[in-house]
């Protein structure tokens, strides 16, 4: 069973999925305080949150058996992404199902600002008709500068484009034919700043956007310029905007983030230019029921042992590209469990090759998996997809991977070699075409080998009689060989056995098999 923490109020549509589940225990408290929540997070497998509760370092780490966090929304700057991959936590988010309704609230924080409405409905509610004091300004033919042309940035700019506004936008991602296509302007964020009549940023917020919008940003401003934020508190610099605001060079301010939330108290909100709302750009029906959605599948989908659609710390895999490589993964990852298994010495290198149809495709995840199963011998199940890489170089292990045009007569080809400070061994695998995966190199040996079960590995001297020694102590062991395969370099040389047998080797009969006349070294594991 599966316990999932859910810590911020969610829509109960969204999460019906979790709700259901037979195998899910799911356990709703958005009022838990600090305290509560590092002792509820102990026993969970996943946590579930929204933007208010701050997955820190000290919550991962209080999180002994964690596997997922789950963000129902895009931002992810409330939980520690660092710790997170350290201990191996995958983080999904939904970066999807609230843009339109965070597009449309930028839009309506848009109009309010040009026609202060907020404040014109508050003196209404003093019950004083103020008209003189509110004249505002069109949005046709004025400028709207999109800092950050993302999901919501291309939204919000369509909808502006509907309000017969010019949009100039700049990303880091945007050139001039996405514009083209967009119908929008591109500049550099000077130019941005220059031109727009209001500023709308959409950014994430990260160390390169903390203060983007800061005071020398705001100088390069035309006078009486709108700036909004309905994207994160920080991007523009709340203090500069205070500044600018009653310098009267920025005639006004809309905002539904904060650098600090809750923030009730915030000196903005005292500004009569300024209209607020709290971080509601989300908080639609639609949207909350989208993302809880979104993230409840990604949730369920990786205790499962699927492959999430939306994760934040590791690659994703166009589900094109899991087509291809799936099928590897297994091999993968035995192969390197087999050979950190019987290799000697403290590791140094790892490096892969592919050869075959392998070539054509990006095998990052691949040797991922097979890092995985290479670490997992030492460091158990703590090392998973997610932070195999981190832990590998962490360690100081060195991982190279390569295309290869060595094909030894395969389709496809994958080889997994380690060096260590004593020896450097390696194993190849494939493939077969309707009979699964095989290994079929061991250091120097030709082999064939199902890379499953119980297995021996013996290296021995290629003498009349190694076999049946071997074959007859196994049944003195009642040990049942299910398979057998010999290398040899040449005839007389040195040579191994694989053997899969039905149980697993106890220490008594691997000790008698290493006594045996011509044996050399005897290495049993399971996999
Ligand atoms: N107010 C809310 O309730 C609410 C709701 C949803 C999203 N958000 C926030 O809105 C923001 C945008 O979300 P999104 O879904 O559009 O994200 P997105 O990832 O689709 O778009 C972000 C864009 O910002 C661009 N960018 C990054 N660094 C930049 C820089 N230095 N200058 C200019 N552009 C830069 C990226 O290239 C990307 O295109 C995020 O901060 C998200 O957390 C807020
Ligand atoms: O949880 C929320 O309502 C806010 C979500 C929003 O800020 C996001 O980044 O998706």
């Amino acid at each position: 069973m599966y316990r999932v923490l859910i810590c911020d109020p969610l829509s109960e549509e969204g999460i019906r999925p979790l709700l259901d589940a037979e195998d899910v225990e799911a356990i709703a408290d958005p009022s838990l305080s600090h305290e509560e929540l590092l002792e509820a997070v102990k026993s969970v497998q996943a946590i579930i949150v929204r933007s208010q509760t701050q997955v820190t370092r000290e919550v991962i780490e209080h999180a002994e058996n964690l596997q997922v966090i789950g963000r129902a929304g895009v931002g992810v700057d409330n939980i520690d992404l660092d710790a997170a991959t350290e201990h191996g936590v995958v983080v999904v988010n939904a970066p999807d199902g609230n843009t339109i309704s965070t597009a449309e609230h930028t839009m309506a924080m848009l109009m309010s600002l040009a026609r202060n409405i907020p404040q014109a409905y508050h003196q209404l509610q003093q019950k004083r008709w103020e008209r003189k004091k509110f004249v505002g300004v069109e949005l046709k033919g004025k400028t709207l500068g999109v800092v950050g042309f993302g999901r919501i940035g291309r939204e919000v700019a369509q909808r502006a484009k509907g309000q017969r506004m010019k949009v100039i936008a700049y990303d880091p991602f945007l050139n001039q034919e996405k514009a083209d296509k967009a119908g929008v302007d591109h500049g550099t964020l000077q130019e941005v700043l220059q031109q727009a009549d209001f500023l709308t940023v959409h950014t994430p917020l990260m160390e390169e956007t903390k203060h983007l919008i800061d005071r020398e940003a705001i100088q390069l401003m035309k006078p009486g310029a709108r700036i909004l934020n309905c994207a994160r508190g920080g991007i523009v610099d709340e203090d500069a905007l205070y500044q600018a605001i009653q310098s009267g060079k920025i005639a006004g301010a809309a905002l539904d983030v904060f650098e600090e939330e809750p923030a009730t108290e915030h000196p903005l909100l005292s500004l009569t230019e300024v209209v607020a709302t709290p971080h509601l750009g989300a908080s639609t029906v639609e949207a909350q029921e989208n993302v809880a959605t979104d993230v409840s599948y990604d949730v369920l989908e990786h205790l499962r042992g699927g492959t999430v659609r939306n994760p934040v710390n590791m690659p994703s895999v166009s589900s094109e590209m899991m087509e291809q490589l799936s099928p590897y993964f297994k091999l993968s990852e035995r192969l390197g469990a087999f050979l950190s298994r019987v290799v000697e010495g403290t590791l140094e290198r790892v490096s892969v090759y592919y050869s075959g149809e392998l070539t054509d495709v990006d095998t990052t995840p691949l040797t991922r998996i097979a890092i995985k199963g290479i670490l997992r011998r030492h460091i158990g199940q703590r090392v998973n997809d997610v932070n195999a890489f981190k832990t590998a170089s962490d360690k100081g292990i060195v991982i190279n991977e390569q295309k290869s045009t060595s094909t030894k007569g395969f389709t496809n080809l994958l080889t997994v070699e380690i060096e260590t400070d004593q020896e450097k061994r390696s194993i190849a695998g494939t493939l077969l075409n309707g009979l699964g995966a095989r290994i079929v190199q061991l250091d120097q040996y030709s082999i064939d080998v199902v890379p499953d079960g119980n297995l021996i590995l013996i290296h021995h001297k290629d003498q009349p009689g190694a076999i049946g020694r071997v074959g007859s102590l196994l049944s003195e062991h009642n040990m049942n060989i299910a398979t057998m395969q010999v290398g040899r370099t040449n005839q007389g040389g040195d040579a191994v056995m694989v053997l899969t047998v039905d149980k697993e080797v106890e220490s008594e009969c691997q000790d008698r098999l290493g006594e045996i006349t011509d044996i050399n070294k005897v290495q049993c594991l399971t996999l």
